[in-house]
C-alpha cells in the first residue's frame, strides 16, 4: 500500500556546494549522495516525484554560450532550462536507477522535459530578481553589467550574481503524464528548473518564454495539484532558523502555517533563498491542508522522516 505521494525538491545550489566543487562530476556526485534518501522512502511506500532547481546550471550555461559566441550561436533562455532538465534529469535517473537496482527494487524511473505556463504579463518581467550562475565579488558582478548587458544583484549575503526575469508559475502543461506516471509507480523526474517557461496564446499555442521560474513555487504548485501529501525540500541547511546568522538565532523543529507566515512577515527567512520554501509550503498547505511540508538537508531526509531532523511544517504545535 501507497505511504502517499511526495514532491521532493531539490535546490540547484545543493547540488553545486562550492565554487570548488561545480564540475558536472562533482554534482552527479552530489546527485548519487542524494538518492539513497529518495530511495528508503520508495522502500517504505511512498510514490515519489523528483523535481530539482537550476539556477547556477542555467547561468554556466548561458554564460558557456556568451563565451563562444563568435563561433556559435547563443542558446536562448527557455532553451539553456531545458537542456538543465535534460542534463540534471539524466543526473537523477541514472542515479534512482542504479540505488534501486543495488536494493533488488525494481521501479521505472523517468525524466519528463516539463513546460509551465507563466502570464506574459506578470509585473516580474519589468525586475529581473532571480539570480542564476556563479557567485561574483561587486566589482566583477558590475562590470559584467556594463560590459554584457547583465541585470546583478546581491544573493542573500554569499555574494552578486546574475539575474533574469522569474514569473509566477501558473499551469504545469505535462501535470497529467505526471500523475499518470506517478499513480503507477513511476519514478518521476518533472518540473525541472521550476519547468520551462511558455505562454499560452489564445487558440491553445505555446511559445518558449525567456524567465527562470522559481523551482519552490513551481513545487508547490505540482505539489498541490498533483494532490500529494508531502513536499520536501531538501537544501543547504539543516533546518530553518529564526533570527538567522545573528547571535539570536533559533533553529526550528515544527512550525504551523500560521507561525511560518508570521516569520516570513517579520522577515526572518532569506529574501530569495529561504523565503521561497517557506512560502512555497504554506502555498501547498493552504492547497492541502492535511499535509505536511519538510525542509532539510538531502543527507538528513531519512531522519527527518522519522521525525528526528528537519523543520517541518504542517497543523499541530510549533516547536
Ligand atoms: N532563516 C533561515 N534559516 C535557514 N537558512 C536560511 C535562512 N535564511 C536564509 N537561509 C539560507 O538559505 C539557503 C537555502 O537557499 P538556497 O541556497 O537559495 O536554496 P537552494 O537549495 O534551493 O538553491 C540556506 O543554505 C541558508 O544559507
Ligand atoms: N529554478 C530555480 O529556482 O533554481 P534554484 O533552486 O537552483 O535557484
Amino acid at each position: 500500500m501507497s505511504a502517499g505521494l511526495a514532491v521532493v525538491a531539490f535546490g540547484g545550489n545543493a547540488l553545486v556546494r562550492d565554487p570548488e566543487h561545480e564540475s558536472i562530476p562533482y554534482q552527479y556526485e552530489t546527485v548519487v549522495r542524494t538518492v539513497p534518501a529518495i530511495v528508503d522512502m520508495i522502500a517504505k511506500g511512498w510514490d515519489v516525484v523528483v523535481t530539482h532547481g537550476n539556477g547556477p546550471q542555467v547561468g554556466f550555461i548561458l554564460r558557456r554560450s556568451e563565451l563562444a559566441a563568435a563561433e556559435v550561436a547563443p542558446v536562448p533562455l527557455d532553451y539553456a532550462v531545458a537542456d538543465t532538465q535534460g542534463a540534471i534529469g539524466y543526473m537523477f535517473v541514472k542515479a534512482l536507477s542504479n540505488e534501486l537496482a543495488a536494493r533488488g527494487l525494481r521501479r521505472p524511473v523517468v525524466s519528463l522535459v516539463t513546460q509551465t505556463v507563466v502570464d506574459p504579463a506578470d509585473p516580474a518581467f519589468d525586475r529581473p530578481a532571480k539570480p542564476i550562475g556563479s557567485f561574483f565579488d561587486e566589482e566583477t558582478a558590475r562590470r559584467y553589467a556594463d560590459e554584457l548587458g547583465w541585470t546583478v544583484a546581491e544573493d542573500s549575503g554569499r555574494g552578486w550574481r546574475r539575474t533574469v526575469a522569474s514569473p509566477e508559475p501558473v499551469e504545469i502543461v505535462e501535470l497529467g503524464t505526471i500523475r499518470d506516471l506517478a499513480g503507477r509507480g513511476t519514478v518521476v523526474v518533472a518540473g525541472g528548473g521550476g519547468g520551462v517557461a511558455v505562454a499560452r496564446d489564445g487558440d491553445g499555442r505555446l511559445t518558449g518564454v525567456e524567465a527562470v521560474i522559481d523551482k519552490d513555487r513551481a513545487a508547490a504548485l505540482l505539489a498541490a495539484e498533483l494532490g500529494a501529501d508531502l513536499l520536501a525540500i531538501p537544501t543547504g541547511v539543516d533546518r530553518v532558523a529564526i533570527h538567522f546568522g545573528t547571535p539570536q538565532e533559533r533553529w526550528l523543529d515544527h512550525l504551523t502555517p500560521e507561525t511560518a507566515a508570521e516569520y516570513v512577515a517579520e522577515g526572518h527567512f532569506g529574501e530569495g533563498s529561504m523565503r521561497p520554501k517557506v512560502e512555497a509550503i504554506i502555498d501547498f498547505l493552504r492547497a492541502r491542508p492535511a499535509a505536511s511540508g519538510l525542509i532539510t538537508a538531502p543527507h538528513l531526509l531519512a531522519d527527518a522522516l522519522s521525525g528526528a531532523a528537519g523543520t517541518w511544517i504542517s497543523k499541530g504545535d510549533n516547536a
